[in-house]
Order: C-alpha cells, then sequence, then structure tokens
C-alpha cells in the first residue's frame, strides 16, 4: 500500500465505541466535544436527569455502569472522588461487571494512586485494560477541547485512546505505571491550591493596608509572579463571584489526597496542609459548592477572629 493510500485507510479507520459515566461540570464538556466529533456515546451519571439532558444531545442511555461498559469499546469515568470511582467501578452493576476480553476503561477522575490500583486490578482480572488519565485543566478547557492528559497504566489502552483524548485535549502524557497519572495530577493541583490561598492573602494584607485590591491585582499581572490562574480567577474573585468551574470541595480533596501522598513517601508539606485547612474551613463555612477561588471567602470570615 502506497504511503498516502495507507494514510487514508487510517484515517478512515472506525471510532471506537464510547461509554461516558459522570456528567458533572467536567463530564459533560467532554461528552459534548465526543458527540460533536462524531462518536456513539453511550452516557450513564447517577443523577439521570443528566444523562437525559446529553441523550436530546445525541448519547445513547446506559441504564449502569456495567451496561455501558458492555455496550461500548471504550469506558471513560468522570467522577467526583475516590469513593465515587470504586463506587461506580466495583459496586453492584458497576463498571467491572461488565468488563470482558478488549474492553478499555478510563478513568479521568482526580483520585489517588491506591485508588487507580484498586480499578487497575479488577479491571485486568476481568479481562480489560486499564489506563488512569486525570486532566489539567477546568471547565473552560473541557469546553475547548484543550485539556491536558496526564495518563499511565496499559499503553496499548493509551494508543486505542489516542484520537478521543486528542478530540478533548491539547496534550497527553504517559507516565508509566498506574499511579504516576494520579500522582502527576496532585502535584499541579497541590501547588494550585497552595497559589489561590496564598494569592488571596495578598489581596487582603493589601487591602487591609489601605491598598485597592484592582491595583493589587494589576500589579500581580505584570509582573514575575503572573499566572493564567490570577488572571482568570482574579477579576471574578474581586466582584466576590464564585460561579464553580472547579468546585472548591474537589479542590479540598485534592490537597487531602496530596497530604497523604506526601505521607506515604515522607515528603514534609507545611504550605500544602496550612492551605488544606483553609479550605477545610471553606467547606465548613458552607462553600464546598462554589468555585475554589471562594477560598477568598473564608479567609475574610477568618479576620478579627485569629486574634489579627
Ligand atoms: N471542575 C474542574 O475544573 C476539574 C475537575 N476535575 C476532577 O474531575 C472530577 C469531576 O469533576 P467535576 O465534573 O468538576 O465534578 P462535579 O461535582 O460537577 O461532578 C461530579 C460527578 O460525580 C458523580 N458522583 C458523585 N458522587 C458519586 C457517587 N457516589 N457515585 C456515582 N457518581 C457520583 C456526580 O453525579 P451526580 O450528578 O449524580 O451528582 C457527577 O456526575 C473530580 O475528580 C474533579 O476533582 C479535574 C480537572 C478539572
Ligand atoms: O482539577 C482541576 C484543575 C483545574 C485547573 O487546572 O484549572
Amino acid at each position: 500500500m502506497s504511503t498516502d493510500a495507507k494514510g487514508a485507510a487510517e484515517g478512515a479507520e472506525k471510532k471506537p465505541s464510547i461509554g461516558w459515566l459522570g456528567l458533572g461540570i467536567m463530564g459533560t464538556a467532554m461528552t459534548r466535544n465526543l458527540l460533536k466529533a462524531g462518536y456513539d456515546v453511550t452516557v450513564w451519571n447517577r443523577t439521570l436527569s443528566k444523562a437525559e439532558g446529553m441523550v436530546q444531545e445525541g448519547a445513547r442511555l446506559g441504564k449502569t455502569p456495567a451496561q455501558v461498559v458492555r455496550d461500548c469499546d471504550i469506558t471513560f469515568a468522570m467522577l467526583a472522588d475516590p469513593a465515587a470511582a470504586l463506587s461506580a467501578a466495583l459496586g453492584e452493576d458497576g463498571a467491572v461487571a461488565g468488563v470482558s476480553a478488549g474492553k478499555g476503561y478510563v478513568d479521568v477522575s482526580t483520585v489517588d494512586g491506591d485508588t487507580a490500583r484498586q480499578i487497575a486490578e479488577a479491571v485486568r482480572k476481568a479481562g480489560g485494560q486499564f489506563l488512569e488519565a486525570p486532566v489539567s485543566g477546568s471547565k473552560k478547557p473541557a469546553e475547548d477541547g484543550t485539556l491536558i492528559f496526564l495518563t499511565a497504566g496499559d499503553k496499548a489502552l493509551f494508543d486505542r485512546a489516542s484520537a478521543a483524548f486528542d478530540v478533548m485535549g491539547k496534550a497527553k502524557f504517559f507516565l508509566g505505571d498506574v499511579g504516576q497519572g494520579a500522582n502527576m495530577k496532585l502535584v499541579v493541583n497541590m501547588v494550585m491550591g497552595s497559589m489561590l490561598a496564598s494569592f488571596s492573602e495578598g489581596l487582603l494584607l493589601g487591602q487591609a493596608a489601605g491598598l485597592s485590591p484592582e491595583t493589587i491585582l494589576e500589579v500581580v499581572l505584570l509582573g514575575a509572579i503572573n499566572a493564567p490562574l490570577y488572571s482568570m480567577k482574579g477579576p471574578t474573585m474581586l466582584k466576590g463571584s464564585y460561579s464553580p468551574a472547579f468546585p472548591l470541595k474537589h479542590q479540598q480533596k485534592d490537597l487531602r489526597l496530596a497530604l497523604e501522598l506526601a505521607e506515604a513517601v515522607g515528603q514534609p508539606l507545611p504550605v500544602a496542609a496550612a492551605a488544606n485547612a483553609l479550605y477545610e474551613k471553606a467547606r465548613e463555612a458552607g462553600l464546598g459548592d462554589q468555585d475554589f477561588s471562594a477560598v477568598l471567602e473564608a479567609l475574610k470570615q477568618r479576620r478579627g477572629k485569629d486574634g489579627a
């Protein structure tokens, strides 16, 4: 076959059918992009109404995670936390019950390495392939198809799922054995949580000292500490607007998981531990479903309470 003919044959290769478990902020946007790219997608969500919304947009409805896996070549899971990922994979009528030889299961939720390894073991025992693939990037990159996939596990599944990753993302890393994707994701989100907590402290310190928050933001964005995070979140934080792109409860979960990883590998993380305590307070104050930038509000509430 000539190179051109081979290229055309590869281009015409049949797309794998895709299963999707979890239609929250991220899962909804990612599924939508797969549908737009012409994939045959079957969805399941714990709360049925969200899945029905995707059916209106062209997806098929799966009754249980197990049925989705049975009906599809590759199933992705985008679920809240380790408990949700384990329940959808290993619970009654969970995904693993539908796994047989050749099935692929890609968990894109942010979980810890132990959770990913438990699911990997069960999927492989049932004859399937497993890949963890947590993502860097939030609601907007999910909508724009510019996420960054941090994958590890079965390389053959990475290759089979690559075209779908390219629809949903702008970059993909294969990091080796299961657990390394989770570890990379937790490193990134630990830094991010501390950055926004520190930025919030800067805003409040400056304001308490008589500076304008708008000018503080302007100076930050011009200098060496400028980051896309501050230009994205800064303006809405100044307005006190926290419509969730990345819910605060998930940021606190990621700090908690990073601290557990730190304990396991013997690496002290005093800054992340302090940030985690602040996000915990924010959750206690009822801010868990707001964007994680609402950590600013938790700090505001502490003024005058900490002997400051
Ligand atoms: N939002 C973001 O910016 C990013 C989030 N992430 C990570 O992606 C994952 C999903 O995030 P996001 O979409 O924002 O979260 P959401 O809170 O919007 O959605 C969570 C999803 O998990 C489901 N779920 C929760 N608990 C259970 C359970 N016990 N059993 C089954 N399903 C459950 C929810 O179902 P139901 O609708 O029934 O509640 C929903 O589909 C998280 O791990 C998060 O840390 C990663 C990168 C960016
Ligand atoms: O896990 C959430 C990541 C959010 C982001 O990368 O902006």
